[in-house]
């Protein structure tokens, strides 16, 4: 990992989007939007174009540097499987102590886009099914793991599955579309 303060910022992030999203109203609402809006400006200065940025594509940094989804820690990677632990933050909440059911799908698009990546390819996802079997709880060490169902020429069969311990939250499928030579 690049010791250059991202994944630092990357969890100063997460940990601000959490305290926003618990927060009620605050006497300093004001000077915190005047230091958002000054900071904006300030990134806005070293927009770069994609391939370029930090935000999701450092591949060295944990969640690759973004906030989009939910904390995912790979334990292990292989062509046909991925295994590690999801941790949705406050940030996440939907209501009663539940992750917001778009959630969940964004964890698994991330998380079966480590197969593809490992496989070498560049792939979309043609689709996504995600089964809410169980609510998922907010601020929990929960388990997921990914694994190819089966490969038919550019076509990915993709399975997975979160828990909380013995308890199953979610499952999903997916088809992910390995992309012709030469598709943007
Ligand atoms: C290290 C950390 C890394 C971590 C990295 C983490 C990265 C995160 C990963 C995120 C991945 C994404 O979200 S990607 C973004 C979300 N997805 C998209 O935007 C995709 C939008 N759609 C498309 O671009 C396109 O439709 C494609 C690429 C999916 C397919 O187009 P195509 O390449 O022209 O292929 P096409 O001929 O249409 O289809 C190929 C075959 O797939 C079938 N097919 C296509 N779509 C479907 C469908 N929805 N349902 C069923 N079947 C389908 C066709 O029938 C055909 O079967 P047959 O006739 O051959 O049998």
């Amino acid at each position: 990992m690049t010791d250059d303060g991202y994944a630092e910022l990357t969890s100063a992030l997460r940990g601000f989007l959490d305290a926003v999203a618990t927060a009620g109203p605050h006497d300093q609402v004001q000077a915190l939007t005047d230091d958002l809006r000054r900071w904006t400006a300030i990134l806005a200065e070293s927009r770069q174009e994609e391939g370029k940025r930090v935000f999701g594509e450092r591949f060295d940094l944990p969640d690759r540097g973004q906030t989009l989804t939910p904390v995912f820690a790979p334990q292990v990677v292989t062509t046909s499987k991925v295994e590690g632990t999801a941790w949705f933050g406050d940030y996440f909440h939907g209501s009663n102590g539940a992750a917001h059911g778009g959630t969940l799908p964004l964890l698994f698009d991330e998380v079966f886009g480590h197969i593809a990546v490992e496989r070498g390819s560049r792939a979309r996802t043609a689709y996504l099914h995600t089964d809410f079997r169980s609510v998922t709880p907010i601020g929990v060490d929960l388990q997921v793991r990914a694994w190819v169902e089966r490969a038919e020429g550019r076509k990915l069969f993709l399975a997975a599955d979160l828990r909380d311990g013995e308890v199953v939250c979610a499952e999903a499928e997916a088809l992910f579309v390995l992309l012709r030579d030469g598709a943007p």
